[in-house]
This record gives C-alpha cells, structure tokens and sequence, in this order.
C-alpha cells in the first residue's frame, strides 16, 4: 500500500536532466524523497557539481545505474530518442519496479516501454501540462496506468502529490488524441504566425497592425516557442499518431479561407466562418463573460499601441476555429488536459467569435482590405510548410524551420519571456476568478 512507502525505503529515478528532469529532481527532493539521476555520461562531472549541494539528489554516471537502483524511474528525454534509450536501460530495471515517461506523445513511449522493460516492470507514464518554469499548482498532470497494480498507481500518485498538478485518468490513446488538439494544432498557429513574419522581415511589435489587445497574445505566445527547443515541438507533433490530420486540417482551413478572401467571395467566407463559430461555440454566443479582457490584453506589449487600431483579419484565428469545427472539435471539452498555452488561445478565439460586432468586422476587413494580402499570404505559406514537415515524419527540415526563425526573434526573446510570463499570469489568474 502506498501509505505504507516512506522517504527512505523508497528511490526515484530520472533519466534525462534538462529541463523537465532538473524540474522533476528538484521538486521531488524537496519534498524529501530520494532521487538517483542522470544524462549522458559525459554530463556526469558537471550535474554532480550543479546538484553538489542537493544531498538527496544522488547523481550516477548512467541510465544502468540509476535502473538497477531505483523503484520508481521516469525517463525524461526527448521523445524521439525514448525507443533508444529504453532499449539501452531498460533491461537493467530493478525487479518489481514502475517505470514511467514524461515524454509529451505516448504512443512511442509505450510501445518503448513494452518493447525493451522485463515482464516483471510495471508500467505507469505521466505528464505535466506545462513548461519547466511554469508553477505546478493546479496545472493538468496525465497519469497513465498502462500495465501496473492499483497499488502501484498510489504509490506513483504519492510521489508526484508533492507538484500540486491536478491529476487527470487517462489511457496512452486519449492522452494522444487529446494533445493532438491542445498542443500540437496550437504549436502549428503560432509557429506559423512566427515563420510568416519572418519571411516579411518583420517584427511585429515594430507594426502598429500588431500592436494592442489579442496581438499582444500572439506575439508573446508565438515568441515564446520560438524561445525553446525544437525537439518538444518536433517530437509532439510528429509522433502523435493524430497530430498529421489536426495540422493537416489547420493548414487546409487557412489556404480555404485565404481563397475565398482572395476571392472576394464575401457570403461563403461569411457563411463559413459564422457555421464554424456556432458549431465551436454554440450557445456561449454573448458578450459579457469572455475569458479575456482588453485592459488586461493591453497592459503586455513589446511596443507601442497606436492610437487607432490597425484593422486585422485575424486568419490565424478564423482558421483556427473553422479548423475545430471541420474535425468536429469542442475545445471547451478538452479543459481538463489543457496547457496554459491552449487556455490563452482558447480565450483569444472566444474573444472574437463570442463578439458579434467585432466579428462582423474582421469578416469585412478579411474581404475588403487587401493592404495585407502579402502578410496573409506567406501565413498561408507557412502553415502548409509545418504541415508537410509534420506529414513527412521529417525531424531535420522541421528543425531547420524552427532554428532559422528562432534565430531571427533571439534578439527579443529576453524581453518576451519577461512580458509574456506576467502576461500568461495575470491571464490565467482572471481566467481562474
Ligand atoms: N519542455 C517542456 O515544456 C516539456 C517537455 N516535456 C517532455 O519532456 C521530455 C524532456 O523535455 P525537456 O526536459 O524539455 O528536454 P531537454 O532536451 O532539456 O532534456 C532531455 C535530456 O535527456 C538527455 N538524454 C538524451 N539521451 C539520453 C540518455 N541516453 N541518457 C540520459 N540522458 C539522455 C538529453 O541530452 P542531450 O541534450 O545531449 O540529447 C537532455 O539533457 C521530452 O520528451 C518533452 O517532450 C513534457 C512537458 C513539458
Ligand atoms: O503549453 C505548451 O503547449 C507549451 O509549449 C509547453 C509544453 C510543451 C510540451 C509539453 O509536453 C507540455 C507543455
């Protein structure tokens, strides 16, 4: 019984001590339990130093180690390397002890674990819907008891009791199907919007078209990604076994939209548009409750808010919803295994489709205004470009489009995560009331 398991008698381990791992390590030591860790050997030395003042965090020089000494171990290395690495460690697992995995896509990760533990592992994987620096309290933490005893799972949940997470029930299937939609289509936006400036050379806090209320979202968000390491997005984009279609459908929606702008085709976009926004946001039709403010939108910009509003048709927008409503999504279902980053973007879709008005305008705008076909243009580009690095498995080409980008925003970033942390705090927190 899990009451029954004490600091001391019993170990976690972790392999892989980047950003999460680290996270992980710190948190469940200081909650007092012991912790056997470890990366690659040749960073042996320099975590022994880093964690030299942390005497429950034991640093050993591999992955065999940690294993073979451990009763709980959670790998936490990049998705795509977990077959390798499970294969490599993974026969030296303790006899009896619950493996488990943080990656943020489980099918591979399951079949990983299924592949290369003993028989006589338990198999429990978890992950927390947040980034490394983001407050535990509260967030979703999946755990999935995939091939473990209910007396295993108590354990697993008094271990990770100590992060606050909200924990949500679910198997590897659901967990996939749902981060597909939460995360991975979500990624797809905001890196396209990223890849779109990039390729106009712009920075958008620089543009009075991007200053203001929902924009001021989009950049922080999108320069936040862009802020962090390829491989996360990579790897829960491209092995999600539902992923492709969900970004697929992201890319389809805006070349569709685009068309019909291009078009002038005022009563289908319109038509399209308002069908997608019934079918997402049925009867929550109304101002008054919206989960973002413009007082609040306001008070986080990179630059200077004009005095009148440049008009934007919002296309990642529209074809974010017109997306949901096309695969038959209901986002709001998807609250309980939501990220900080779903929610904002949830809030800034809602913004505008749970107002009539400024709806009505942005349609006007999308087929009225072509001052900003060429932005809109290279968007279109630019999500079909994610969409094929996603369909074609390809981890190089989608690396090479991440880095080239997070390149050209490196000099904001410092400044970014600053504004975009209060942002994303002061957001949820009004979120929360
Ligand atoms: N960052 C985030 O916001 C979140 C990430 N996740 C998931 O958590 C996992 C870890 O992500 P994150 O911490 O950000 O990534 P990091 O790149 O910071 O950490 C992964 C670590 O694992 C190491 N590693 C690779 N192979 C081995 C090995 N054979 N033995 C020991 N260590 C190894 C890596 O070394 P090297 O760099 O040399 O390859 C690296 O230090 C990923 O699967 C990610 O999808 C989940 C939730 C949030
Ligand atoms: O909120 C997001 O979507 C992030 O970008 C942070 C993140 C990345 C990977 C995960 O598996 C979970 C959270």
């Amino acid at each position: 019984m899990a009451d029954t398991i004490a600091f001391d008698s019993f170990t976690v381990g972790i392999i892989g001590m980047g950003d999460m791992g680290k996270m992980y390590a710190r948190r469940l030591s200081d909650a007092g339990w012991r912790v056997k860790a470890c990366d690659r050997e040749e960073k042996y030395e320099g975590l022994c130093q880093e964690f030299a003042d942390r005497k429950r965090i034991h640093i050993l020089p591999n992955g065999h180690l940690v294993s073979r000494s451990s009763d709980y171990i959670i790998y936490n290395v990049e998705a795509a390397s977990i077959d390798k690495v499970a294969a490599q460690y993974g026969p030296s697992t303790k006899q009896g002890a619950i493996v488990g995995g943080q990656t943020s896509c489980k099918a591979p990760e399951i079949a990983a674990f299924e592949k290369h533990l003993p028989s006589d592992v338990e198999i429990i994987s978890c992950h927390s819907l947040h980034g490394p620096k983001v407050d535990s309290t509260g967030q979703p933490l999946v755990i999935i008891q995939h091939r473990a005893s209910h007396a295993s799972l108590e354990k697993v949940e008094k271990v990770l009791s100590c992060l606050n997470s909200q924990h949500v029930y679910l198997s590897a299937e659901e967990h996939d199907h749902i981060t597909a939609d939460t995360q991975a289509v979500t990624h797809a936006a905001f890196l396209s919007m990223g890849k779109a400036w990039h390729a106009n050379e712009q920075f958008p806090w620089e543009i009075a078209r991007y200053v203001g209320g929902i924009e001021n979202v989009k950049i922080n968000l999108t320069l936040r990604i862009y802020s962090q390491k390829w491989h996360v997005y990579a790897g829960l984009a491209i092995l999600n076994p539902y992923a492709k279609e969900q970004i697929r459908q992201y890319a389809q929606s805006v070349t569709d939209l685009y068309k019909l702008m291009l078009a002038g085709h005022r009563g289908e976009f319109s038509q399209r548009i308002k069908t997608a926004g019934a079918r997402v946001f049925g009867s929550r039709n109304c101002d008054g409750d919206l989960l973002l403010k413009d007082e609040v939108l306001d008070r986080f910009s990179l630059g200077k808010k004009p005095d009148v509003p440049t008009p934007n048709n919002h296309l990642s927008l529209l074809a974010m919803v017109d997306c949901w409503s096309q695969l038959s999504i209901v986002p709001y279902d998807h609250m309980i295994c939501s990220t900080p980053l779903f929610r904002l973007w949830l809030g800034v879709t809602e913004y505008l489709f749970r107002q009539p008005a400024l709806l009505d305008e942005v349609i006007k705008v999308a087929i009225d205004d072509n001052t900003f076909r060429s932005d809109d243009l290279e968007f279109t580009f630019a999500a079909r470009g994610w969409s094929e690095a996603v369909a074609f498995g390809d981890f190089e080409g989608y690396r090479d489009r991440f880095e080239s980008t997070q390149r050209f925003f490196e000099p904001r970033f410092a400044d970014a995560t600053k504004v975009g942390n209060e942002m994303i705090k002061t957001i949820l927190e009004n979120i929360k009331k």
